[in-house]
C-alpha cells in the first residue's frame, strides 16, 4: 500500500491571513452533462484566492471538467450542459455579461503536455499581448522579459530567445507555457496535470515556482498525485464519481479527513 501523504505546513506554510482568504471563486451546485452523462453533481465549492487548491480522486471523477469549466473551456465540447452557478470575484461567469475572451485572458490555463506553439520563445510569450493589441516593441520587450522571469526560466533562454520554443526541454517548455499564460496578466491559473509528462526534477521546479506565483495569482490543479497535492496546497478538494466528497485545508484533508472514502482514498485503499 503506498504511503499516506503527509500534509507539511513546515516547507510552504501560510499565514493565519492566508487561511482566512476571502473565496475568489464560488462554485454553486453545479452540474455538469455530456449529452446524457452527467460528469458533475452538485458540485459546490469555494476557492480562496491568492492560495493553490489541489483537485484529486481516482481517473475519471470529474476534475479536469470541473478545471475547464472555470474558464469556460467545456463550452467548446458540443452537447456539454451546465445547471448551477460559478462565479469569479462576485461575478457569474455564465451570464450574458461575460465575454469568455475576457474571461480566459483573466484565468489562464496550462496543460498536461506542454504545448508552445511552434514559434521563437519570445513570440511564444508575445504572442497573448499582440493579440490584446500590444505592439509597442519595447513594451513587449519588458512582457516577455518579465513573464519569463515569473516563470524562473529568464535565466535558461535570455540569451537565445530567438530560438524556436520545440528546441527547449520538456520542463522548460511548460515553464514557457506558463510564462505565456501570465504575459497577459491573468488573476487565475488553471494546471491540469501540468507536470505528470516531466521528470521529477522539472517537477519540483514547477512546483516550486506554483508556490511563488501564489502569491500573485490564485491556482487550481488538477494533479493524479496526491503527494504533489500535499506538498504544495492550501485547499485540497476530494472528487468521486462526479461529486465532491469533502474540501478543506489540505493539512486537514490528510490528516484528519471527515469522509471514510477520503480516508480510504488517501491511505491507498482504492484509486
Ligand atoms: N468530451 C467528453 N464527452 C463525454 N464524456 C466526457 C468528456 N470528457 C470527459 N468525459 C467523461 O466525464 C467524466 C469525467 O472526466 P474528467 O476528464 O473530468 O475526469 P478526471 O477526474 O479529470 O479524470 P483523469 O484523472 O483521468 O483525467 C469521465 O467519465 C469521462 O469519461
Amino acid at each position: 500500500m503506498p504511503a499516506r501523504p503527509e500534509a507539511k505546513a513546515s516547507s510552504y506554510s501560510y499565514s493565519r491571513e492566508e487561511t482566512l482568504l476571502k473565496a475568489l471563486i464560488e462554485i454553486d451546485k453545479l452540474n455538469l452533462f455530456y449529452g446524457t452523462f452527467q460528469a458533475l453533481k452538485n458540485v459546490s465549492v469555494e476557492i480562496p484566492q491568492r492560495a493553490i487548491t489541489a483537485f484529486i480522486g481516482p481517473s475519471g471523477c470529474g476534475k479536469s471538467t470541473l478545471l475547464r469549466t472555470l474558464n469556460r473551456m467545456n463550452d467548446m465540447i458540443p452537447g456539454t450542459r451546465i445547471e448551477g452557478r460559478i462565479a469569479v470575484g462576485g461575478t457569474d461567469i455564465y451570464s450574458g455579461e461575460v465575454h469568455v475572451e475576457t474571461l480566459r485572458k483573466k484565468v489562464g490555463m496550462v496543460f498536461q503536455q506542454p504545448n508552445p506553439f511552434p514559434k521563437s520563445i519570445y513570440d511564444n510569450v508575445a504572442y497573448g499581448p499582440r493579440l490584446h493589441g500590444v505592439r509597442s516593441k519595447k513594451q513587449l520587450d519588458e512582457i516577455v522579459e518579465s513573464s519569463l522571469k515569473a516563470a524562473a526560466l529568464w535565466g535558461e533562454v535570455k540569451d537565445h530567445l530567438k530560438r524556436s520554443a520545440l528546441s527547449i526541454s520538456g520542463g522548460q517548455q511548460q515553464r514557457l507555457c506558463i510564462a505565456r499564460a501570465l504575459a497577459v496578466e491573468p488573476d487565475i491559473l488553471l494546471m491540469d496535470e501540468a507536470t505528470s509528462a516531466l521528470d521529477p526534477i522539472s517537477t519540483l521546479k514547477i512546483e516550486e515556482l506554483a508556490q511563488e506565483l501564489k502569491d500573485k495569482y490564485t491556482i487550481v490543479m488538477v494533479t493524479h498525485n496526491m503527494h504533489q497535492a500535499a506538498r504544495v496546497s492550501h485547499q485540497t478538494v476530494f472528487f468521486l464519481n462526479g461529486e465532491v466528497v469533502e474540501y478543506s485545508e489540505t493539512e486537514k484533508l490528510f490528516s484528519d479527513p471527515s469522509d471514510q472514502r477520503t480516508e480510504d482514498y488517501i491511505s491507498g485503499r482504492f484509486g
